[in-house]
């Protein structure tokens, strides 16, 4: 029998792999410099580009590092993300971490769990968003013309992002529950406000202040989270048993709406699992599209020849009227836009995976970090795909701007632009972000509405792009804009 030491060196030697770029830390035990520059970088808002920094700093598209004891790689190299999450699917796992972590909150759904449970997760909803996918316009009308009317249309500084995360709340709760939680209807009851403010606390650890505090109190015991999760728990337990009552009272075809949880229910019976699916996707699909949204409308005014350009597509697609589903697919340059805002803004802007055995990545180790590596069990490699998102070699010198046109053919100097996995706002391989279809028909259908609405859209804000950084980033500015619309006349 061969001793790990053994089997590890042979493999090594077989592919060719080289040792990482390790880079130092000047408290050799724990790492602690490194910890408190993070934190120091996470309060300016600049971690991610600290982060990236590191890489370019180094020299290197994969480094390792040590931080609090434990190490970890980091890298930015396509084809190493490719590895983990498509070619080499099996080696990899979503990490003990966020399992734990998540779990507590979301129960076992797609998001938490992995192997045999997770395919049975991702085999059971997978026809439901399939079959969504139409329906899905006829819900956005009347959240976003609430949304409208809340606007100034005087040009008044309005920001629009805490209206898009009431938005997506809103469109989410109506796409899988059936019911609205409404909060964009001034007339109606808030009855799920309790449910809202449980939801936010329990997905935010550090409850946007990080501090010594903060830290320490991740290691006790929290009795309002217990508390939330109660409310939770609860407040879906209620929706999914009306649903069924109302399932029995009412045939098939007395509703011609489109209910996520009612084909649910035709797949399984489990109440906790449905209970768990729901919160798993309401996690997953909200705060993410009202953050693409937010950045859409931060870049937007600032460009206004995009803007422009951007309209006379809605007025040869669409014209008046609220856009259709195919309508919105045929929009290549709104998609244009949509794409240019996840390069530079990915909202999940890194990611890490776990080695489940002895593994390799195709890059990483020697001086410039081009050779194999070899990546023992139980390390972590995390992946920037904001950093990978500015690759020069990938996007062109002008990387760092926004420039829609650089995704159509023959309108940019590194066109056609082809970056495989060099692009990563869903992710790839078979976790792939399954709501993908439906944050990018609501993204488009609430842009084209906008400014179909609203002739003149400006900036109201000179201040540069910073993150408000939690397990997705979000623009901390917001979408401070003054909107105009055509007037009395
Ligand atoms: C702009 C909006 C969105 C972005 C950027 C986004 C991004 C992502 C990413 C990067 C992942 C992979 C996470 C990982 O494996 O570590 C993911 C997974 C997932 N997303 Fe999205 N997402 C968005 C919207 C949505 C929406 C609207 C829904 C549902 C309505 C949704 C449902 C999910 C689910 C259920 C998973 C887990 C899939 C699995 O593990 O098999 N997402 N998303």
């Amino acid at each position: 029998e061969a001793t790990t030491g053994a089997r590890r060196r042979a493999l090594k030697k077989q592919h060719g792999c080289l040792p990482p770029k390790h880079i130092p830390t000047k408290d050799p035990i724990l790492g602690l410099d490194r910890f408190f520059k993070n934190l120091k970088a996470y309060k300016e808002h600049r971690q991610l580009e600290a982060w990236g920094q590191e890489l370019t700093d180094n020299n290197a598209h994969t480094i390792m590092l040590s931080i609090l004891r434990q190490t970890i790689f980091v890298t930015d190299d396509p084809s190493n993300v490719k590895t983990m999450l498509a070619t080499e699917f099996d080696d990899w796992s979503i990490g003990s971490e966020r399992i734990s972590s998540m779990t507590s909150f979301l129960g076992k759904g797609i998001f938490t769990t992995e192997g045999a449970a997770w395919k049975h997760s991702r085999e059971m909803l997978r026809p439901c968003f399939e079959r969504s996918q139409v329906a899905d316009v006829s819900i956005m009308e009347k959240h976003t013309a609430r949304l409208i009317d809340l606007v100034p249309k005087d040009g008044a500084t309005i920001d629009l992002a805490p209206l898009f995360h009431n938005l997506t709340l809103d469109v989410s709760t109506e796409f899988l529950f059936g019911q609205s939680t409404n909060s964009l209807d001034p007339g109606q009851e808030k009855s799920c406000d309790e449910f809202v403010e449980a939801f936010e606390y329990c997905q935010d650890p550090f409850k946007e202040n990080i501090s010594w505090f903060s830290i320490l109190s991740q290691f006790l015991p929290d009795p309002r989270f217990k508390r939330c999760i109660k409310v939770i728990q609860e407040f879906i337990d209620g929706i999914i048993e009306s649903e069924i009552a109302s399932r029995t009272s009412k045939p098939d075809s007395a509703t011609n709406r489109y209910v996520f949880l009612d084909e649910l229910l035709s797949q399984t019976s489990d109440l906790t699992r449905i209970r768990s699916e729901l919160l798993n996707i309401l996690l997953a699909g909200r705060d993410t599209t009202a953050s693409l949204l937010s950045n859409i409308f931060f870049e937007l005014p600032r460009h206004p020849s995009i803007v422009s350009r951007l309209r006379r597509e809605i007025a040869e697609h669409v014209g008046r009227d609220p856009p259709t589903y195919q309508q919105l697919k045929e929009m290549k340059y709104l998609k244009a836009i949509i794409n240019e805002s996840q390069r530079l803004y990915p909202i999940v802007p890194t990611n890490s995976r776990q080695a489940v055995k002895d593994t390799l990545l195709p890059h990483g180790g020697g001086p410039d970090a081009t050779a194999p590596l070899f990546v023992p069990k139980g390390a972590v490699v995390a992946w920037l795909s904001r950093a990978m998102h500015r690759r020069e070699d990938i996007y062109g010198p002008d990387a760092e701007a926004f420039n829609p046109s650089r995704w159509l053919d023959g309108e940019h100097a590194s066109s056609p632009l082809r970056p495989g996995w060099g692009y990563l706002p869903f992710n790839g391989g078979p976790r792939i972000c399954i709501g993908q279809q439906f944050a990018l028909t609501e993204t488009s259908y609430v842009v084209v509405r906008l400014l179909q609405e609203f002739p003149v859209l400006e900036s109201r804000d000179d201040e540069p792009w910073r993150e408000k950084l939690s397990i997705t980033v979000t623009g901390l500015g917001g979408a401070k804009v003054g909107l105009r619309d055509f007037g009395e006349g």
